[in-house]
């Protein structure tokens, strides 16, 4: 049983909209850094909305990423064959907390540990699913969901 009065990492992050801000601002920055500037050449102009309402739906706001024919094999098919690094993935996620306290996401504890949290695995995968020779994964994989983990809920004071 899940307990309702606990919002959402979505909810709690301000939804949809502020997570929306969170992508729009990062992708904005990511042309001029030298590290992940380059993987992101031919950056589809959607393709902060799309990781915004991915994220979205992994922090249990909805279904906005689904709703629109993504996949979690669709995600992870558009990272097959990058041959990401750890150091841009170390950038990557050092961008995305710097925009994260520049656009005002909260920054309480137990939020910003399920988010980095969530950060750490995200990227992870990404690198993994960009190496030489890995293939596209079979079926349909579900979505990830992603939820406050250890702290057990928000910050209450
Ligand atoms: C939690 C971590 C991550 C999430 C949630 C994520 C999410 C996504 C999503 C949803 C797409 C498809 C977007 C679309 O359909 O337009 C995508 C594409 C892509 N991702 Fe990621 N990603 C993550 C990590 C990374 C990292 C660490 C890198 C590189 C350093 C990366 C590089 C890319 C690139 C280059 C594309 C294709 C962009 C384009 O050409 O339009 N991703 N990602």
């Amino acid at each position: 049983m899940t307990d309702s009065s606990v919002p959402t990492l979505s909810a709690w992050a301000g939804g949809e909209e502020r997570i929306a801000a969170l992508t729009a601002r990062f992708y904005q920055r990511v042309p001029a850094d030298p590290v992940i500037g380059p993987v992101f050449a031919n950056m589809d102009p959607r393709h902060a909305a799309h990781v915004a309402s991915f994220i979205a739906e992994v922090f249990g706001g909805g279904t906005p990423y689904t709703d629109h024919g993504g996949s979690h094999s669709g995600m992870i098919a558009r990272h097959l064959g990058r041959a990401l690094t750890e150091t841009q993935r170390k950038r990557w996620i050092e961008l995305m907390l710097e925009t994260a306290d520049e656009v005002g996401l909260p920054s309480d504890p137990e939020f910003r540990a399920a988010f980095v949290g969530y950060l750490e695995w995200g990227t992870r995968i990404a690198v993994i699913n960009s190496q030489p020779g890995v293939k596209a994964p079979q079926g349909n994989p579900p979505m990830p969901v992603w939820g406050w983990g250890p702290p057990g809920g928000p910050y209450r004071g």
